[in-house]
C-alpha cells in the first residue's frame, strides 16, 4: 500500500489534525498549501509544498516528486456568510481550482481522492430528522454549492475514468487536539464554540444567540458538533478504505462524519459556563440569515463502510479541547 499522501490545505485546522492522525497511523503526509488562511506552525509533516490549488504543474510536479498514492483535498474558502457576499470568488477558489487538482491527478496517474465536503449540501430538509447521504443535496447558501459542484464532479469523473473518491460530508468540525499541538484559529472567526471561549475568556464583551424562535426544544439552533480529532480518524479510514481496493473501475461515495446527537446553541453556551467555570453575558438576537434549524447526522454508513464512530465527540470533551488550546502555554 503506497502510504504518500498529498495533503492540500494541510496547514489548516482540520488538516493540521489529519496530518498528525496520518502519521499516527504510519501515513507519510505532504503539506501542500498556499498559506492564504493555514499557519505555518501547524505544518506537523517533513515536507511541505507552498503552491496554489489552480496550479495543475506544480500539483502533478509534487505528486511525481514525493511519489503519492492518494490526495487528500481540504483547501478551499469556507465561510458561508462570505459566500453569499462574494459568489464567484468562492466557485473560482473552491470549483475552478479543483478542475486543476483532478487534471494535475490524471497527468501524475494518482486516483484516490478524499474530499472535504459539509453538512451544508444537505440545506433545509423537511422529510427526514437525521441526516443521510441518500436525500437530495440542495444547498442553500453558495458555499454549499461549491461543495455540491465538486461533488458532482468527483461522481462525473469516476464514470468517465478511474478516479476512486469519498467527499466527507462533516457536520459542526470543533475542539482541538488533546495535547493542543493544534487546534482552530480562524480569523475572522466565526464559528459558535471560539465565539463562545472567546467571551469566557475575557476576549469579547458577550456571545450572542442567533435566533431563538426557532422549532426547536429551547427556540435555538440545533447543530452535530464532531471533535476535530474524530473527523482526523475519519480520513485515515477513508484513505485505507480507497487503497484497500484493486478495481481499476471509479466510484464516488459521499460519507457523514457527524455523532447523530444534536445541541441547541443555548446547551452550547451553557456547557461552556460550567466547563470554564466563567461567568459571561448572553445576548439573544435575530436570526442568521442562511441557518436551517437543526442539521444532525445519520452516522450509519461511516460505521458500515469505514468502521469508523466518533469517539472524542462528547460536548464537555470538545469545549475542554478547545479551552486547553485557548489557554495553551499559560500555567
Ligand atoms: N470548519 C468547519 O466547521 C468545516 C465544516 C465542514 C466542512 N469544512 C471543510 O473542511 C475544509 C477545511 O476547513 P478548515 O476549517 O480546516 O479551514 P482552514 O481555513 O483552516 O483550512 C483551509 C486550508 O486550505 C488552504 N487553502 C485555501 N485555499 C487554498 C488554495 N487556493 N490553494 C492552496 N491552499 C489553499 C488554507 O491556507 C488553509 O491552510 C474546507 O474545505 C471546508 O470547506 C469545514
Ligand atoms: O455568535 C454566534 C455564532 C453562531 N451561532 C449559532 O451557532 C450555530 C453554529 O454556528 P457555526 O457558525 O459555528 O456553524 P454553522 O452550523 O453555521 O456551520 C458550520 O457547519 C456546517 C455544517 O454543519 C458547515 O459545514 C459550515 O461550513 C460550518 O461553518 C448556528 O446555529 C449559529 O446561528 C450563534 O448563535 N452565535
Amino acid at each position: 500500500m503506497n502510504k504518500n499522501v498529498l495533503v492540500i490545505g494541510g496547514a489548516g485546522y482540520i488538516g493540521s489534525h489529519t496530518v498528525l492522525a496520518l502519521q499516527e497511523a504510519g501515513f507519510s503526509p505532504v503539506v501542500y498549501d498556499n498559506f492564504s488562511s493555514g499557519h505555518r506552525d501547524a505544518v506537523f509533516s517533513e515536507y511541505v509544498v507552498e503552491g496554489e490549488l489552480a496550479d495543475r504543474a506544480r500539483l502533478a510536479q509534487a505528486m511525481r516528486d514525493h511519489r503519492i498514492g492518494s490526495v487528500v483535498h481540504f483547501a478551499a474558502l469556507i465561510e458561508a456568510g462570505q459566500s453569499v457576499i462574494e459568489p464567484l470568488l468562492f466557485y473560482r477558489n473552491n470549483v475552478a481550482s479543483t478542475v486543476s487538482l483532478l487534471e494535475a491527478m490524471q497527468d501524475a496517474g494518482v486516483t484516490r481522492l478524499v474530499f472535504s465536503s459539509t453538512a451544508a449540501v444537505y440545506g433545509n430538509q423537511t422529510e427526514a430528522e437525521l441526516l443521510h447521504e441518500d436525500l437530495p443535496v440542495q444547498p442553500i447558501n453558495p458555499y454549499g454549492q461549491t461543495k455540491a459542484a465538486v461533488e458532482a464532479m468527483l461522481r462525473d469523473t469516476a464514470a468517465a475514468s478511474g478516479l476512486k473518491s469519498i467527499a466527507l460530508r462533516y457536520f459542526n468540525a470543533s475542539g482541538a487536539d488533546a495535547r493542543a499541538r493544534t487546534g482552530e484559529r480562524h480569523d475572522p472567526e466565526t464559528h459558535l464554540i471560539p465565539l463562545v471561549l472567546q467571551t469566557a475568556a475575557g476576549e469579547r464583551e458577550q456571545i450572542t444567540v442567533f435566533g431563538t424562535d426557532y422549532p426547536t426544544e429551547d427556540g435555538s439552533c440545533i447543530r452535530d458538533y464532531i471533535h476535530v480529532s474524530d473527523l482526523a480518524r475519519g480520513h485515515v479510514a477513508a484513505l485505507e478504505k480507497l487503497l484497500a481496493t484493486n478495481e481499476d473501475a471509479g466510484s464516488f461515495t459521499p460519507i457523514n462524519l457527524g455523532t447523530g446527537q444534536g445541541y441547541s446553541v443555548r446547551a452550547v453556551i451553557e456547557t461552556a459556563k460550567r466547563v470554564t467555570n466563567r461567568s459571561f453575558t448572553v445576548v439573544e438576537s435575530d436570526r442568521r440569515p442562511g441557518d436551517p434549524a437543526t442539521l444532525v447526522s445519520d452516522p450509519s454508513r461511516a460505521h458500515a463502510l469505514l468502521g469508523w464512530r466518533a469517539e472524542h465527540s462528547a460536548l464537555d470533551t470538545i469545549i475542554t479541547d478547545a479551552w486547553n488550546f485557548m489557554n495553551r502555554g499559560m500555567s
